[in-house]
């Protein structure tokens, strides 16, 4: 009893500086919106939340189409379901997966990297940076669901996640890409690949721009499974209850402990990586590739 107390005092005190680093940092999405049984049964236009109270769990389903990729509008909307989550009690895990056949997600959206001001590119950058520390250090059990391609921004969110599974089709591949755009994935994108497949691994798959097809994405560990196309959502179930078998405070504090480092390299640097990625993207050789880019994916219909 004293212990299990004792660790509910340690778990509070470890956490709470995270919690106000993140709630203090720029661009945070809104104030919660109160616990409790007001926040079980909530939708925005294109997060659809399915609650399970009783298994304390979540299926948070990305609805974005056609491809879920990640404009400002869609991340503020995925921050503000993930907080909800996390200010309710009930809810100890939850799934993420896409409502979009086919594709879980296209990745950052090119549309808010490409014919804006440099104003527009840091708060989109900077909605960037806060979904991933905010799904990177989430308090929840985080399953990704992956039921579609995951390239680029889709698989950083993927890798944010405390588990992944991807249903076996040959159409489906995920992979940190950028250069294959021409762009240079940042070293929080490269630091989470590190940690999920090595060094080596990690390295050849940056440099080479590596979309892996399933049964590669389990061999290098880019995903911890592959299971047929209808039994990812079970899975998803089956290792969350495995999951959320564990002392939540153990749990909590092991993974606060593991992904520390990687995220206060970024909380420490985060303005400097927004000037960056500003300095970066305003370069005329980028726009131009990246409008070049765009324009290819609207042809390829024709
Ligand atoms: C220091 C500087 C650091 C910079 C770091 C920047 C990091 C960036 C990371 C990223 O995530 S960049 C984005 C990478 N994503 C991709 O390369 C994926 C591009 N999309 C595709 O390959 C395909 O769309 C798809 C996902 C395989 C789906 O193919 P499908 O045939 O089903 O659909 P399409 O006809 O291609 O697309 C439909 C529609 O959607 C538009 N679109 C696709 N992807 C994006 C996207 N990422 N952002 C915005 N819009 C996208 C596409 O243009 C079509 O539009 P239309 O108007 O209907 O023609």
């Amino acid at each position: 009893m004293a212990l299990a107390v004792g660790m509910r005092v340690l778990t509070r005190a470890l956490l709470r500086p995270w919690a106000r680093g993140l709630r203090a940092a720029p661009g945070r999405t809104g104030p919660a919106a109160g616990g409790g049984d007001g926040v079980r049964c909530f939708r925005s236009p294109r997060v659809l939340v399915e609650p399970d109270p009783a298994a304390g769990v979540a299926v948070v389903k990305m609805r974005n189409p056609p491809v879920n990729s990640l404009s400002l509008e869609f991340l503020t909307e995925l921050l503000i379901s993930l907080e909800k989550l996390e200010n309710d009690k009930t809810f100890h895990g939850i799934i993420i997966t896409s409502d979009c056949p086919g594709i879980f997600s296209a990745g950052l959206d090119l549309t808010e990297m490409c014919g804006r001001d440099p104003e527009h590119y840091a708060e989109y950058w900077k909605a960037v940076q806060e979904m991933w520390l905010r799904f990177y250090l989430s308090n929840l059990v985080v399953i990704a669901a992956i039921n579609g391609i995951s390239p680029a921004g889709g698989c950083l969110l993927s890798l944010t996640c405390d588990y992944r599974v991807l249903a076996n089709n040959p159409k489906y591949a995920i992979g940190l890409n950028e250069t294959l755009l021409g762009i240079v994935a940042p070293f929080w994108f490269k630091d989470t690949l590190v940690n999920t497949i090595g060094h080596r691994s990690a390295e050849r798959a940056l440099q080479l721009g590596l979309l892996f097809p399933p049964a590669e994405a389990l061999r290098v560990g880019v995903v911890d499974q592959v299971v047929p196309e209808d039994q990812v959502q079970s899975t998803a179930r089956s290792v969350m209850a495995q999951w959320l078998d564990i002392p939540d405070h153990a749990r909590q504090l092991t993974k606060i402990l593991m992904r520390k480092p990687t995220a206060d390299r970024l909380l420490t640097e985060r303005d400097a990586d927004i000037e960056n990625f500003v300095r970066f993207i305003c370069k005329d050789s980028i726009q131009k590739s990246l409008h070049a880019y765009l324009e290819k994916l609207k042809q390829k219909k024709g």
